[in-house]
């Protein structure tokens, strides 16, 4: 669902450019207004559950900044568009408790505005715990990133850290300070580096120490950044916003990494690397696990016929049906027309007939090119064989497969059992 965003603005060029900006973001819906009594009125009658509201601070009925007043007194996260830098009333503003103060200097600036709805939008899903033995700080930057909508949590010692770290593992950034009683923020880190080498949680250290090594050793021991107190609430919202991109952008660069571009399946390589746990687990705990291999029948006559392009939409509609229907379970698309599944917990009973469920499905489908409508068959390869490596019940499968496709096709084959399409 798209979010409201209120936007008070009397200059119709600032306008235009909002607007511009805006169009492209499926994710907003503006409602643009150009004086405080026009937003009053929409503020008032609540016809849109306003998610947040950038305002200009001189309009012309209220010429003095009365419109921020105005957007809190709903509890609404405002951002202040200014026409110029004022350093007093920039202060002034961050104690009333707007989310940022930007002026009007050049796109870059309206841009960032965009920017910082986007990231209110992402940061209500954010995890951000604060480690500090200290009331006043904690509560500092609690309220600080509130405003930015992230979800704070708070830790007075070391080891309450470690234990709320535990209990919540999708916390993504912890603000730590040096001195704590228990287990110091430098311990802190260590431990928790020592654990977490994927380093998945961003870490911040904070103290008011004026030693002036400790932002190295923080960084050293594998912090990620380094504030020293006293800090702004700017510099916060700034070190903290950059560190989470940089988060996000390496977690979406891993993921594109792992995965097929046609398909956005997982590639071969993950699949592996992961399949491989799997088996081990299953192994170890002495628990079921099915593997499949899928592959599409006649496929280079496909290609042959209609064209690359009409064989690349087959492939994407498999792999789009694919991840649909085994959203459950690890899901690849190994090259070429050959893609693989791999269901942990699963006896080959209950793999073999979801598999042939699926195969009558993707029988039943078609796509639409031009004048004609195109069907097409897959033939499974599926065994629940545990073997040492996860190659070797690759192999498996794959002769199952080679066996499925020499039987005829548009059938399931495994170990001991010939489904074919009637059997259901
Ligand atoms: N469109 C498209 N074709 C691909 C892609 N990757 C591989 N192919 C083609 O997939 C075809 C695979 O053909 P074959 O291995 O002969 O298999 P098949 O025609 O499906 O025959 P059976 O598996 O025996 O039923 C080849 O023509 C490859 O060029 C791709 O990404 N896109």
């Amino acid at each position: 669902m798209a979010e409201s965003i209120l936007i008070v603005e009397d200059s119709p060029i600032v306008l235009k450019i909002m607007q511009h900006l805006l169009e492209k973001h499926q994710i907003f819906f503006p409602v643009f207004v150009a004086t405080y009594g026009e937003a009053e009125i929409f503020l008032e009658s609540q016809e849109h559950p306003f998610f947040a509201a950038v305002v200009d601070l001189n309009l012309p009925d209220a010429p003095h900044g009365e419109i921020v007043d105005l957007v809190l007194s709903y509890q609404i996260p405002c951002i202040v568009l200014s026409g110029s830098y004022d350093d007093q009333r920039r202060i002034q503003l961050q104690d009333k408790g707007i989310v940022d103060y930007i002026v009007k200097e050049s796109r870059v600036s309206y841009e960032f505005v965009i920017k910082l709805l986007e990231r209110l939008v992402k940061n209500q899903h954010v995890k951000i715990l604060v480690a500090d033995d200290s009331k006043s700080s904690r509560s500092f930057c609690k309220k600080a990133l509130h405003l930015h909508l992230y979800q704070m949590l708070e830790a007075e010692t070391g080891l309450q850290a470690l234990n709320i770290l535990h209990e919540q593992p999708d916390i993504k950034m912890l603000i730590v300070d040096y001195n704590m009683p228990e287990m110091d923020g430098y311990e802190l880190v260590k431990t928790i580096r020592h654990k977490d080498n994927n380093k998945s949680l961003c870490i911040i250290g904070v103290s008011g120490m004026e030693s002036g090594s400790l932002s190295a050793r923080f960084i050293k021991m594998g912090a990620n950044d380094f504030l020293k107190k006293p800090f702004y609430q700017e510099e916060l919202h700034c070190r903290v916003m950059h560190n989470i991109e940089e988060m996000e952008l390496i977690a979406k660069i891993q993921d594109t990494a792992n995965r097929d571009y046609l398909t956005g399946l997982f590639n071969r390589r993950y699949f592996v690397a992961k399949a491989e746990e799997y088996l081990q687990t299953a192994l170890q705990e002495n628990r079921h696990l099915s593997f499949a291999l899928l592959d599409i029948d006649f496929f280079k006559g496909i290609n042959d016929r209609y064209g690359h392009d009409v064989g690349d939409q087959v492939l994407k509609k498999m792999g789009l049906l694919l991840a649909e229907k085994f959203r459950r379970f690890l899901v690849a698309r190994l090259g070429g027309e050959e893609f693989c599944i791999l269901m942990p917990g699963m006896d080959i009973e209950h793999s073999a007939q979801l598999l042939s469920g699926f195969k009558n499905y993707i029988s039943d489908q078609s796509i639409d090119i031009e004048n004609e409508t195109l069907s097409f068959t897959i033939s499974i390869g599926v065994t629940e064989k545990l073997k040492p490596t996860l190659l070797e019940m690759m192999t498996e499968a794959d002769r199952l497969l080679y066996r499925a496709k020499e039987a005829g096709r548009n059938l399931v084959i495994t170990s001991d059992a010939y489904i074919d399409a009637d059997d259901e």
